[in-house]
């Protein structure tokens, strides 16, 4: 006989210890419930086995009330004698198949897993569900010299369950700001595979209102299920909309694009630009001359309180400077729901630059990347491409479209690949964009240009999203607006403006060419665009 289904969606493991002073237990624990809790965890460190089994009987008590399902940690005596659904174990707990022959066939058991080995071995065992963590470091538990698996790390563990039946949710440092950032970078890479919920701990417990803090969480959830519901059969969406259903044409796009031009120039969104030293002058000039406003602020106080004006948020971290601002601005543009453009330049260089990439990238989801060929290589793993300093060396990727493809799908992202020609992809449809200048490849930063120019065009599209639609309609969603056109349109701008450029009679080389890009990116109107633009849909 099949063992119950539980709803994993709102996880909730109990921890005396983070209660508020002067709030019960009990107390805290139906309000919990009644704001949308669907599963209990009792979970006692410190007490014996008699406060145990009469913290679980109340416990149970309490939750039958609302028909929520309860589980013991660890302890098999306390779920026999309290007659709960089942057990969570952890690695250094009692053997999975000793617990099974334990407690029968009927009782749920769960495994906390830390890697991919856990996971083959807990499907191998026959485990109902698997807790993943840590995915950020937490208070509750003392993970010190272990890596922390981040969304994408996730994300790896749940493609080997494509298939299994087995349920899986995420645990350590989730909150509520974090949560739509690890549900949509959590989708695994090769089989779009999603949580089935999340488990928190200190967000509910540590809450004077335990209630209102779950059904914000509970909402979450919620709306994230059913914009993959509703998505079933089209796996191309991520963390954010994009209009990449069957009908595009050039002409859409050229259209959409010519849109977003004039969205730029009438609300002159402010652009929060943490980048490089070599190419800050230039990124704030291009920003002006497309209509938008740059600020280049790094501080972590300051990127935090601008981070409510911001249109978008652009992150490049060339000179590797300026980490801990770099990680605060893209937590609060995340958390306030704005574009964050990711540029890794020179990530595959060194092992400093991998290291922090990957740490940033634990702390926010980035809703474009957008790299050379090395960066994106670096990025995707391949060793098809090497870099040098801050270029990319060699002929390439035999097949690039393939590669955005599956990097979109493994970050959960738009991926804009730079070069001669530009590709990019939000997992599901590949554009090629054929436009530019040889000249672009001899001034500094033309690619950090390229990002800074995306930014500014996820702003405009996020802007254009929110005069048509009522704000966050749907609450999983990452990010508004269609962020596949704004890269689009932050490409083609820049490589259009090139073109024009270099043609003039007074562009003599690099140096007239650099002013001139900025002249002509001032002056570039829809019509030209409408008459340059070279995409291809692949
Ligand atoms: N040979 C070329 N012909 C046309 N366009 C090009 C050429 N090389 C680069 N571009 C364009 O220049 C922009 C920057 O791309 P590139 O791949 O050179 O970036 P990058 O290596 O990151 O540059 P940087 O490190 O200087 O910032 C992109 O918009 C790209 O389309
Ligand atoms: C030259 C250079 N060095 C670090 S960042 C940068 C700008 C181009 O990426």
């Amino acid at each position: 006989m099949p063992r119950i289904q539980l709803d994993y969606s709102l996880y909730l493991v109990t921890g005396r210890e983070f209660l508020p002073p002067g709030k019960d237990y009990y107390e805290s624990l139906e309000e919990s419930l009644q704001g949308g809790v669907t599963l209990v965890q009792v979970r006692e460190k410190d007490a014996d086995t008699g406060e145990f089994i009469e913290v679980a009987r109340r416990t149970k008590q309490i939750c039958d009330k609302y028909n929520v399902p309860v589980l013991i940690n660890d302890r098999i005596d306390v779920h026999l004698a309290v007659g709960t659904a089942g057990i969570h174990i952890g690695q250094t707990d009692c053997p999975l198949p000793l617990a099974r022959t334990l407690i029968g066939p009927d009782a749920i058991i769960g495994l906390s897993v830390r890697n991919t080995d856990e996971c083959k071995r807990a499907i191998e065992q026959g485990a109902d569900y698997i807790g993943i963590g840590s995915v950020w470091p937490t208070g509750s538990k003392d993970i010190k010299g272990r890596k922390c698996l981040g969304p994408d790390g996730t994300g790896e563990i749940l493609d080997l369950l494509d298939g299994t039946g087995i349920q899986a949710v995420a645990i350590g440092g989730i909150h509520l700001p974090n949560l739509p950032q690890l549900l949509h970078g959590s989708i695994s890479p090769k089989t779009s595979n999603a949580l089935d919920g999340v488990a928190v701990i200190s967000d509910i417990v540590a809450s004077h209102q335990p209630r209102k803090a779950s059904e914000a969480l509970r909402e979450i959830i919620d709306s994230f299920k059913r914009a993959r519901k509703g998505l079933e059969g089209h796996k191309g969406l991520f963390g954010s909309t994009s209009s990449v259903s069957g009908g595009l044409s050039r002409e859409y796009l050229v259209e959409k694009v010519q849109g977003l031009m004039r969205v730029l120039e009438q609300e002159t969104p402010l652009i929060n630009q943490l980048t490089n030293k070599v190419v800050m002058n230039d990124s704030a000039n291009v920003t002006l001359a497309v209509g938008a406003s740059p600020i280049m602020s790094t501080n972590p106080r300051d990127v935090y309180d601008l981070s409510p004006a911001i249109g978008a948020c652009l992150i490049n971290f060339g000179t590797v400077d300026d980490k801990e601002g770099m990680k605060v601005a893209g937590r609060q543009a995340n958390v306030n729901r704005k574009p964050l453009v990711f540029d890794p330049v020179a990530v595959g260089a060194t092992s400093y630059r991998r290291e922090t990439a990957e740490e940033l990238l634990a702390h926010w989801q980035p809703t474009i990347i957008k790299g050379n060929a090395a960066e994106i290589g670096a990025m995707a793993e391949s060793t098809e491409v090497a870099s040098r300093g801050v270029d990319a060396a060699g002929a390439g990727f035999k097949d690039p479209g393939a590669i955005v493809r599956a990097l979109a799908k493994k970050r959960a992202a738009i991926i804009v690949l730079t070069g001669p020609e530009d590709y990019i992809s939000d997992g599901h449809t590949v554009l090629k964009v054929s436009n530019g200048s040889h000249f672009l490849e001899k001034i500094t930063g033309s690619g950090c240009q390229a990002g800074t120019l995306i930014a500014c065009f996820a702003a405009a599209s996020r802007s254009y999203y929110l005069n048509e639609n009522e704000p966050f309609e749907d609450d999983s969603q990452l990010v508004q607006g269609d962020m596949l056109i704004a890269a689009l349109a932050g490409i083609l701008i820049y490589t259009i403006a090139s073109e024009v450029a270099a043609d003039r009679p007074d562009v003599k080389g690099p140096g007239t060419f650099r002013s001139a890009l900025i002249d002509e990116l001032y002056n570039l109107t829809p019509e030209v665009v409408q008459q340059r633009a070279r995409v291809e849909i692949l």
